[in-house]
């Protein structure tokens, strides 16, 4: 059994998730609220000092970054899949755009949106910085093709998908991007397994969006009512 420490919130992890649903691996979930800390606590410690999420832990084997345990689980379960190709210039192109993803639009994305909540500065272009990338990634990635890498689904287009539902939960959209906007809503947010892996985290940041843009006042009375119903407030219930 695979055990997938992961927070509702986060892209990474749903990311994993939905490579999971989509080769028919059985994750053990655990979930940590990050905003309580829980990755900090000692018994995470233990097991990831990096204390991130997602990690997977199989017995004593441990892997973190979501990438990574991806092409893990690629070849452990489906070594023969097309979601990762086996040809190594087909194979190049799908890593191209995993790593695409974690140095340049998941990174837009983090800077602009996620690192402001966890208190870190929002670089002074970011939001220039993510528009400029969704253009590229309309022009010279997607371009006329169905899919992040050609005409197969990959599990570039998983990574990639999972970083554009934070658009939809920043209401930030797709400035720019049509096309990119059709392939996400067409191919990705299709998935018949999206909505259930997606949608609690896709709520959850858009609360935080709104907890966030409130006005003092309105804050006060959400506060009031959160605390009538006996509930954490978003912002601490809240993952990245
Ligand atoms: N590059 C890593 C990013 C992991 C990461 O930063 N995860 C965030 C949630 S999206 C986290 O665990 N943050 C808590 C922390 O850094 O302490 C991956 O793709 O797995």
């Amino acid at each position: 059994m695979t055990v997938l420490y992961h927070t509702d919130g986060s892209a990474p992890c749903r990311a994993v998730r939905m490579l999971a649903k989509e080769i028919g691996v059985e994750l053990e979930l655990r979930s940590l609220d990050l905003f309580a800390g829980d990755n900090m606590k000692p018994e995470f410690l233990e097991i990831n000092p990096q204390h991130t999420v997602p990690t997977i832990v199989e017995d004593d084997f441990v892997l973190t970054e979501s990438r990574a345990i991806m092409t893990y689980l690629m070849n452990k379960h489906a070594p023969e899949s097309s979601l990762y190709p086996q040809e190594p210039r087909d194979r190049a192109q799908v890593e191209k755009y995993l790593y695409y993803d974690m140095g340049v639009l998941y990174k837009s994305v983090l800077d602009l949106f996620l690192a402001p909540l966890f208190g870190r500065p929002c670089p002074e272009d970011a939001e220039e910085r993510l528009k400029s990338v969704l253009v590229f990634l309309e022009e010279h990635v997607l371009g006329d093709k169905e899919y992040i890498t050609g005409e197969n689904f990959t599990i570039a287009d998983i990574c990639i998908g999972a970083t554009l539902t934070c658009l939809e939960a920043f209401e930030f959209g797709f400035p720019d991007a049509p096309r990119l906007e059709k392939y996400y809503t067409e191919k990705i947010k299709a998935l018949p397994y999206f909505d259930e892996i997606n949608g609690p985290g896709i709520e959850l940041l858009k609360s935080i969006k709104s907890t966030e843009e409130a006005t003092p006042e309105e804050e006060q009375e959400g506060g009031a009512a959160d605390e009538e119903a006996g509930e954490n407030t978003a912002e601490a219930d809240a993952n990245e």
